[in-house]
């Protein structure tokens, strides 16, 4: 679906995708409850983690442990009903090749605008074989956990996304066009797109706070006021919790970590501001300009989460609205409702429960890695747990 052309067989295909999400997250309070509980245990097991990392002031990397919480737990769990451990080695293999994925995606090819470059030998076709591969790869792990679905399908019991997608796709009676290999193209997509945007944002928001001691003061009074200590952040609280939103959005904004969209194409001439584009050119979104455009942030290159604040303390959803990393129109993610979810309550029950703080001498780049998504640089910092 993510990478097909804008067609009445790919509205479908979205419609689906989106309800199935719908589905399995906030369809009613009680697929809102299990969706929070599981993301809840998760947060839970990756506090003891990180605890377990930081013990007697230790310095630890947190990437791995972020990307196979909310990875393996929250997108898996709801794919493939199967919850894997911090040293699966199934899983762990799964994430290297989405990884090698968007770092291949990221460095851009030349085969995209000189295609004749994959005829001979050179570097730009080996790399271009790499991605090939990982691919292959990645679709045979996805087809594997589908089949396996499709052989104990049970039209009465409907176990997780897999079994929903097999439902409406494979055993459709009507003909909307669709068969079996767009099943496995959903899943892969669910799978795809939510593994490594929601870890990175996470990964960010740990580097920030850890970098704004003084933030982090201010973000763990106000959850201690509104939650207490004797028990977890909830979704209920976060309309109190304002705070914790602005400073997600100002990460989302500064780090723009999904700076260019999936590309596009135009679907017919069109002329922008005297600038002519004829049909069938491919296009970008480009984020990352449109959350630095200085006509738009005061000081842009400045991380400042109040900014989203007004004088009553509520988000200013005029300038929530404005941060563009989801993209936007109708190729916008599907997936942006339960990301939001997902972020807030990793990032409030971490915060609640510990406190994490970098090596005095270090001043923890904000420096990337250039991939699908932009990554921090590897960094270390410790976590220490807050009493009652
Ligand atoms: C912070 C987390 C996330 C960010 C920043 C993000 C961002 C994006 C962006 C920029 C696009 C491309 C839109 C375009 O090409 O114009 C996209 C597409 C998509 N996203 Fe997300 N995403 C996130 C999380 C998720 C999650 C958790 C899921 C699902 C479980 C998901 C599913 C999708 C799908 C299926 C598409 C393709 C939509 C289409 O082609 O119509 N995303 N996302």
């Amino acid at each position: 679906m993510t990478f097909t052309n804008y067609s009445k067989q790919w509205k479908i295909h979205r419609k689906i995708a989106q309800s199935t999400i719908r589905a399995f997250s906030s369809a009613n309070s009680q697929t809102k409850k299990a969706f929070e509980q599981q993301i809840v245990a998760e947060a839970t097991e990756l506090v003891e983690i990180f605890l377990k990392l930081g013990a007697q002031g230790q310095y630890f990397n947190p990437a791995q442990e972020l990307t196979v919480a909310n990875a393996a737990n929250v997108i898996c769990a709801l794919c493939f009903g199967k919850r894997y451990g911090h040293d699966d080695v199934e899983f762990r293999s799964l994430l290297q090749r989405v990884d090698d994925f968007g770092k291949t995606v990221g460095a851009g090819s030349l085969v995209d605008v000189m295609p004749w470059l994959q005829s001979f030998p050179n570097p730009v076709r080996s790399m271009f074989k790499n991605f090939t591969d990982l691919n292959k790869e990645f679709f045979g792990f996805i087809h594997n956990k589908v089949d396996e679905h499709r052989e104990t399908f049970d039209p009465e019991v409907t176990r997780d996304m897999s079994d929903a997608i097999i439902g409406v796709i494979d055993k459709a009676d009507n003909d909307n066009g669709l068969n079996k290999g767009h099943t496995e193209g959903t899943v892969s997509d669910l799978i795809g797109e939510g593994l490594d945007t929601v870890s990175t944002a996470l990964h960010w928001i740990l580097l920030l706070l850890a970098k704004h001691p003084d933030m982090q003061t201010k973000l763990q009074e106000l959850i201690d006021k509104v939650v207490g200590r004797d028990r977890l952040p909830s979704v209920e609280d976060r309309n109190s919790l304002t705070y914790l939103d602005a400073f997600i959005y100002e990460t989302m904004r500064f780090t723009s970590f999904v700076p260019i969209t999936i590309p596009h194409c135009t679907t017919s001439d069109v002329t922008i501001e005297g600038l002519h584009i004829p049909k069938d050119t491919v296009v970008f979104v480009n984020q990352w300009s449109i959350n630095h455009d200085p006509l738009k942030w005061k000081d842009p290159h400045i991380f400042d989460p109040l900014r989203f604040l007004n004088e009553k303390g509520c988000l200013d959803k005029d300038l929530t609205n404005n941060v563009m990393i989801f993209s936007a129109w109708k190729r916008r993610c599907i997936g942006n409702q339960i990301a939001k979810v997902e972020i807030f309550m990793f990032f409030a029950i971490l915060l609640h429960q510990c406190r994490f703080e970098k090596r005095d001498n270090d001043d923890l780049s904000l420096n990337c890695s250039y991939g699908l998504t932009l990554k921090p640089l590897d960094y270390k910092i410790t976590a220490k747990v807050r009493g009652k």
